[in-house]
């Protein structure tokens, strides 16, 4: 169904949905799916509306230019998107393979509406997987000692290729600062455990230790901070002491790649908005 979607978030207070109904009702505007979120402790107000494109008198700039003083009036942070319009995203890995097979595997099936200009790896390791599926694949090393010039170069594949979405499927290098900052809310990782616990590297050999009974896995936006972004989805899967870390390792891909998918979905169809370090999932 070829729709505009509609997400915007702002201080809250009473009438915003009327008023924002009433300018798309006045221009024939089907609303075929409305979400919203008043969160009372900090007194904002969160919206998705999706309207039938064919059913309003406008098109899309026509709508954001009729939305616009609104939306100036009332302070949103907001975007107007069509639904028609497929984002692009980077796939990045290095060489544990499960999350990217299972996202290439959805998007080859048409789960995933989206498009792939590129995956970009550290590694060889998945290049037939990813040139099977006629997608380029570009190893980009990064060296221990001098990260940067590799980084550099992974900046400029995601902009040749107008990347507007990256995804980290077990990519594991952390991305410098200045990465991160160009992509805000449009880089998603999937870290192998349920966050908070066990940031940073080897988190099953840390779970291990510590003699967990549930391992899970958490999809969330990258900052700066390590494994500290929004978190997006989660979920955990049950261990128990006959588990060694090899097996936690194997129970947990089930977890990470079902997460990583439903974090990509719910980010694809714009479900997602984020205040401070949360979001709200639609
Ligand atoms: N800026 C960010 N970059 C990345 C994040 C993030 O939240 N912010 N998440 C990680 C994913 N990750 C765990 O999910 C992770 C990856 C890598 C490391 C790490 O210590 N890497 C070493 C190099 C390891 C190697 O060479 O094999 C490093 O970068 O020095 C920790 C956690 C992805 N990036």
């Amino acid at each position: 169904m070829h729709t505009y979607r509609l997400t915007f978030d702002c201080p809250d207070s009473i009438g915003i949905v009327n008023q924002v109904s009433t300018l798309i009702t006045e221009h024939k505007g089907w609303i075929s799916d409305a979400s919203q979120h008043s969160d009372d402790e900090t007194k904002w107000f969160f919206s998705r509306i999706e309207i039938l494109a064919d059913s309003i008198d406008v098109d899309l700039e026509g709508l954001r230019e009729l939305l616009t003083p609104l939306a100036e009036s009332l302070n949103f942070n907001w975007k107007l998107e069509d639904s028609t319009v497929p984002k692009k995203v980077i796939m990045m890995a290095s060489k544990a393979t499960h999350c990217l097979s299972d996202l290439l595997d959805r998007w080859h099936s048409g789960e995933l509406n989206c498009e792939i200009p590129c995956v970009i790896s550290n590694h060889d390791d998945m290049r037939g997987l990813v040139e099977h599926y006629g997608i380029p694949y570009h190893k980009v090393v990064i060296e221990k000692d001098n990260k940067q010039p590799g980084f550099d170069e992974v900046e400029r594949l995601i902009k040749e290729y107008q990347g507007d979405t990256i995804v980290l499927a077990r990519y594991m290098q952390i991305l410098p600062p200045t990465l991160c900052a160009l992509y805000p809310h449009k880089v998603i990782n999937i870290h192998h455990s349920f966050l908070p616990s066990f940031i940073g590297a080897k988190p099953y050999h840390q779970a291990s230790i510590r003699g967990v009974k549930l391992i899970g896995a958490t999809c969330h936006y990258v900052t700066e901070d390590l494994d500290q972004g929004p978190i997006i989805e989660q979920d955990v899967s049950r261990v128990n002491h006959r588990n060694k870390v090899e097996d936690l390792v194997r129970l947990g891909k089930d977890t990470e790649k079902l997460v990583l998918a439903r974090g990509l979905r719910a980010h694809l169809e714009d479900r997602i908005l984020v205040h401070g370090n949360k979001t709200i999932v639609f």
